[in-house]
């Protein structure tokens, strides 16, 4: 029973992609959703912040490219709350979306709100801050909650390099935007993404390095998630894709 406005209607299957910028979330989610949709699987992504595309997205954008004020002066839960906002903005998109197809591809999602806003408080109020921000968009503003969560991790340093090596993005015309400008802040941010992996069963981290510390190619880790996802998912697919 729901009286909610919007609801899922088929058993369609929710994966975000989450980790820190450059780990590689716009290359893997595009790739998976190619393959999915070849494999014969109703597929569809989106992507978090949606920037120009919202109303909110704008102000989003202009957070990012420094105009309202330093990091440090800006306090998480105002900032946090524009993302939430966005996705409430989204929201019958998103349910459009997983209504219409199998599976659901997000890059970036609330996730990302818990570990780049979580990141910037410690100890109780790191705490206080995920359940409330877990209640705001889950519970009052009603966005769906994803069947799993891919972090994909890597170390601060590597994701610097290659969001230097990004195209350049509408919103800012500076090579790193505010959140990527800070390697301190995104070596937290890591932090709090496995932390989370550790934490909930449907969270899931996967490596961008090998064991011994080398890069691992983008269709290595493709691969890995397209086994994950399948298996999670309880996929029989004729891989030829
Ligand atoms: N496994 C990888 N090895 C080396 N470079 C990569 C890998 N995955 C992505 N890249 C490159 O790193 C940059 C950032 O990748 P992108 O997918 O845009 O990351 P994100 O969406 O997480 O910010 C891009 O130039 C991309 O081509
Ligand atoms: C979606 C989302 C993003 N963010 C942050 C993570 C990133 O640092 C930043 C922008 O996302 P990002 O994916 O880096 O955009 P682009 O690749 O175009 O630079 O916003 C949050 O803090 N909360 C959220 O809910």
């Amino acid at each position: 029973m729901s009286s909610a406005p919007f609801e899922r209607l088929n058993l369609s299957y929710f994966v975000a992609i989450e980790g820190i910028d450059g780990s590689g979330k716009g290359t893997q989610t595009a790739a998976l959703h190619e393959y999915f949709q070849q494999s014969g699987l109703g597929t569809s992504s989106i992507t978090f912040p949606r920037y120009g595309e919202t109303l909110i997205g704008r102000q989003i954008g202009r957070f990012l490219d420094g105009q309202f004020g330093e990091l440090q002066h800006l306090h998480p839960i105002p900032i946090s709350m524009m993302y939430a906002a966005e996705r409430f903005e989204s929201r019958e998109l998103i349910f459009e979306k997983l209504n219409g197809s199998e599976l659901l591809i997000s890059d970036r999602y609330v996730g990302s709100n818990f570990a780049h806003q979580g990141a910037r408080l410690q100890g109780t109020e790191r705490a206080e801050f995920l359940e409330w921000i877990q209640k705001l968009e889950y519970e009052v503003f009603g966005v769906p909650r994803p069947n799993l969560v891919v972090v994909l991790d890597l170390p601060a340093e590597i994701s610097a390099e290659r969001v230097a090596m990004k195209n350049a993005r509408h919103y800012t015309e500076q090579v790193t935007d505010l959140h990527e400008s800070d390697c301190d802040y995104l070596v937290g941010v890591r932090e709090v993404y496995l932390e989370l992996c550790e934490q909930n069963e449907a969270w899931q981290a996967v490596s961008c390095l090998t064991p011994s510390g080398e890069a691992r190619s983008p269709e290595e880790i493709q691969n890995e998630l397209r086994e994950l996802i399948t298996s999670r998912m309880n996929l029989q697919l004729d891989s030829k894709a």
